[in-house]
C-alpha cells in the first residue's frame, strides 16, 4: 500500500504555495470548482508585498515563445470575459476592475504588427490621423478597450473571496514540498520567482521593473509606446508610470536615475504629467520564462507520492492571463483528485 492509500479523500486537502495574484486566484478558482476539498494558501508575503501589488495589472498580453499562441488567446480571452463580467457588476469597484481605452503608438508602422489578442480586446482599430497628432514623434498607432486591475485591491478581494469560500491563509515560508506531504494530498505550486530556489527551477528569470505610482486624477486614457518601455496606465486610485525591463536583476531597490528617465519619458508623451502628484516608486522582478509552467508533476521518494500541479512562470502577463491558468490548474487538480480516489478504491479491494 503506498501512502496516497492511508488517507482519506472524503475532503482532498489542497495547499496552495504563493500569495500573489496566480496563488490567489488558482485558489479561488479551486475553491469554486470543486467545492468538496479544502483550500489553504500558504505563502511567505502577501499583498502588499508581493510582485503582483508592483504591477500595472493591465491586461495587454506579452507573448511567451515556448506556449502555442491558440493557448495563449484562449488563457486570455478567459480571463478578459472574467473581468469583464466583474466589471458589468456591482462588484466592480471592489474587486479594483475598470475598463480603459487608449493608444499604443509606434515610431515606424513596420514594427507594429497586428498583435494575436485584437479580436478579444474590444474596439481594435488603426489610430486615426487626428488622434496622431498627438504624438508627433509617432507615424502609427492602434486604439482599443481593455480591461484594468488595482492591483492590491484586487488581490485583498480574492483573498476575501477565498476565505467566503471556507479557504484558510497561512503565513509561512516552504523551504521543501515535501514538508507538505503529510498535511495535504495535493500541492498547487504558484510561487512565481520563488520557484528558482524552491524547487531549483533555473529555467525561471527575473526581469526587474520599476514603475512611479502617481496621483493624475484627470488622466483617463492609457499610453503605450510598442517598445513597451514607456506606459501610462490611469485606474481608479492612481496612474503606473513606467517602465524598465532589465534580465537578469535581483536588485529591488529603486534607482532615481531610471525614476527621473521614467518620468521625463512620460511626460514627454503626455505634458500634464508635470503636474502629477505624490509619487511613489515600487520595484518588483517578473517571474520570467520561455513558457509559463503550468503542469502535473508526481514527486516520488521511496514508497511516499505527492502530487504538485506547478502554475508560475507568467514573466510579463500575470494579470491578462490569470484566470485562464487557474482554470487550466483547478482542471488538472480535479485530475490528481481522481487519481487519488482511484488509488484508494484499487487499496480497498
Ligand atoms: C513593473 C511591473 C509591471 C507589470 N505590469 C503588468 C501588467 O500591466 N499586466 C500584466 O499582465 N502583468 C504585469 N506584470 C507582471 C505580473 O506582475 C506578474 O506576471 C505576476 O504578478 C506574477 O504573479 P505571481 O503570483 O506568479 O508572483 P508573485 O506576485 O511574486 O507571487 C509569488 C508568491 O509566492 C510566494 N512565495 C515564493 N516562494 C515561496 C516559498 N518558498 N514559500 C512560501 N511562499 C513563497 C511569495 O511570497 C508570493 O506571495 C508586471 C510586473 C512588473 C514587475
Ligand atoms: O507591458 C505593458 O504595457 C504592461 C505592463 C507590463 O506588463 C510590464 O511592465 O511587464
Amino acid at each position: 500500500m503506498d501512502s496516497w492509500s492511508n488517507k482519506s479523500m472524503s475532503k482532498p486537502r489542497i495547499a496552495v504555495i504563493g500569495a500573489g495574484l496566480i496563488g490567489l486566484s488558482a485558489a479561488v478558482c479551486i475553491s469554486e470548482t470543486i467545492p468538496t476539498c479544502s483550500v489553504t494558501i500558504i505563502s511567505d508575503e502577501f499583498t502588499p508585498n508581493t510582485t503582483s501589488d508592483v504591477a500595472a495589472g493591465m491586461l495587454i498580453p506579452h507573448t511567451y515563445p515556448g506556449t502555442p499562441i491558440y493557448q495563449q488567446k484562449q488563457w486570455f480571452k478567459e480571463t478578459f470575459d472574467y473581468l469583464f463580467a466583474i466589471n458589468n457588476s456591482s462588484e466592480a469597484p471592489s474587486a479594483g476592475i475598470s475598463l480603459v481605452s487608449g493608444w499604443q503608438i509606434f515610431k515606424t508602422s513596420s514594427s507594429a504588427e497586428l498583435p494575436f489578442w485584437s479580436d478579444i480586446v474590444l474596439g481594435f482599430r488603426a489610430m486615426t490621423e487626428m488622434e496622431l497628432k498627438k504624438f508627433p514623434q509617432y507615424r502609427f498607432g492602434q486604439a482599443f478597450t481593455t480591461l484594468k486591475c488595482d492591483c492590491p485591491s484586487y488581490l485583498l478581494w480574492l483573498e476575501k473571496r477565498l476565505k467566503g469560500n471556507g479557504g484558510e491563509v497561512h503565513a509561512k515560508r516552504i523551504a521543501n514540498l515535501w514538508d507538505l506531504q503529510n498535511n495535504y494530498d495535493i500541492v498547487v505550486n504558484c510561487t512565481g520567482i520563488g520557484s528558482r530556489q524552491l524547487i531549483g527551477d533555473l529555467k525561471i528569470y527575473p526581469v526587474r521593473g520599476q514603475v512611479l505610482k502617481v496621483h493624475a486624477p484627470w488622466l483617463n486614457h492609457f499610453i503605450r509606446d510598442g517598445d513597451g518601455l514607456s506606459y501610462i496606465y490611469p485606474g481608479i486610485h492612481n496612474v503606473t508610470l513606467g517602465g524598465t525591463r532589465e534580465k537578469g536583476s535581483w536588485n529591488l531597490s529603486p534607482d532615481p536615475n531610471i525614476s527621473k528617465d521614467i518620468f521625463d519619458k512620460c511626460c514627454a508623451l503626455e505634458p500634464s504629467l508635470q503636474k502629477a502628484q505624490d509619487i511613489k516608486v515600487r520595484v518588483g522582478l517578473r517571474p520570467s520564462r520561455l513558457a509559463v509552467r503550468l503542469q502535473k508533476e508526481i514527486l516520488v521518494q521511496g514508497e511516499k507520492k505527492l502530487p504538485v500541479v506547478h502554475n508560475y512562470g507568467h514573466g510579463s502577463g500575470g494579470f491578462s492571463m490569470h484566470w485562464g491558468t487557474a482554470k487550466e490548474a483547478a482542471r488538472l487538480v480535479g485530475e490528481c483528485i481522481a487519481t487519488l480516489q482511484d488509488s484508494l478504491s484499487k487499496a480497498k479491494l
